[in-house]
């Protein structure tokens, strides 16, 4: 059990976990990935959809305080990321699983979350347990004292998902984590976003629509920098009909509002 602090206690003081207003992000020499986004996303599991190049990654990274904004503003606990020149105490609140994420071979898989709960400031008293807590979520606590070099890709990416959640954040931003889980594990995985949803404001990035369809509160389609829908999944199913392309419903309301946004033509 981790300990609640004082400021854990406390009433919220904040609307949104996460608002962004006209919110640009540049990457490169002067491309804008995130070109005026205006978002506010509370307690749910919000999921990230939209074509490759979309932005999504780049959002993420935005929202991890990896990058700063070019312009607009993005206020995380309702303070803007702009006033703080340090932001470690909105780290300690923020879990993130990036698309590819650097560890030690030789560390076990517990030394390896271990390592990220002090990076992200969890009291001393509190990180064997809240290790524990992460490694059986993911299912890995059979494994949890074996070398992160003899595990499989989906187990590592498991253990990914175990480090971003070790500090029990209020924000999980998870960039494409069901890439190499196998069928199982996902429909696991699936239930833990859900279970996480219910306190935590979560933002998964995915391609496949059906992870959003079983474990999203609502959709977030973004494409070309820019805010195309943001509903539930049954709204987004709605926007499709039968002659669009896809596979279900959700897939042809994805089809629908690209063709009717600018990143229309795109592959
Ligand atoms: N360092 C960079 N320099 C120049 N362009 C970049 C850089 N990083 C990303 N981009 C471009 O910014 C756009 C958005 O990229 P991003 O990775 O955020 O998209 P994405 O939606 O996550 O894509 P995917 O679904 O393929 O992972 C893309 O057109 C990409 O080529």
């Amino acid at each position: 059990m981790t300990t609640a602090t004082g400021a854990d206690l406390a009433p919220k003081q904040y609307a949104w976990e996460i608002e962004a207003d006209d919110l640009t992000v540049r990457v490169g020499r002067n491309r804008m990935a995130v070109d005026g986004l205006s978002l506010a996303l509370g307690t749910g599991t919000h999921g990230l959809l939209g074509p490759n190049g979309a932005g999504k990654t780049t959002l993420i990274r935005a929202l991890a305080t990896v990058l700063r904004p070019a312009g607009g503003e993005l206020r995380l606990f309702g303070s803007s990321v702009r006033d703080r020149a340090d932001q470690r105490e909105t780290r300690r609140r923020i879990g993130y699983l990036p698309q590819e994420f650097g560890y030690y071979k030789r560390f076990t898989v517990r030394e390896f979350v271990e390592y990220m709960a002090w990076l992200k400031e969890v009291p001393k008293r509190d990180v064997p347990g809240a290790v524990q807590r992460a490694v059986e979520r993911v299912g890995l606590a059979d494994r949890a004292d074996e070398r992160m070099k003899a595990l499989s890709g989906g187990m590592v990416r498991r253990v990914g998902i175990a480090q971003a959640i070790v500090n029990d954040p209020a924000v999980l931003l998870l960039d494409e984590p069901t890439v190499g889980l196998d069928p199982a594990q996902r429909l696991r995985f699936r239930e833990l976003l859900q279970q996480l949803g219910r306190d935590t404001c979560v933002v998964v990035s995915t391609h496949l629509v059906e992870d959003v369809a079983a474990a999203c509160s609502d959709v977030v389609l973004f494409a070309a920098g820019r805010l195309v829908f943001q509903g539930t999944p049954a709204e987004l199913a709605a926007a499709g009909s039968e002659d669009q392309p896809g596979d279900s419903p959700l897939e042809r309301g994805y089809s629908a509002l690209l063709d009717s946004s600018a990143g229309k033509g795109a592959w």
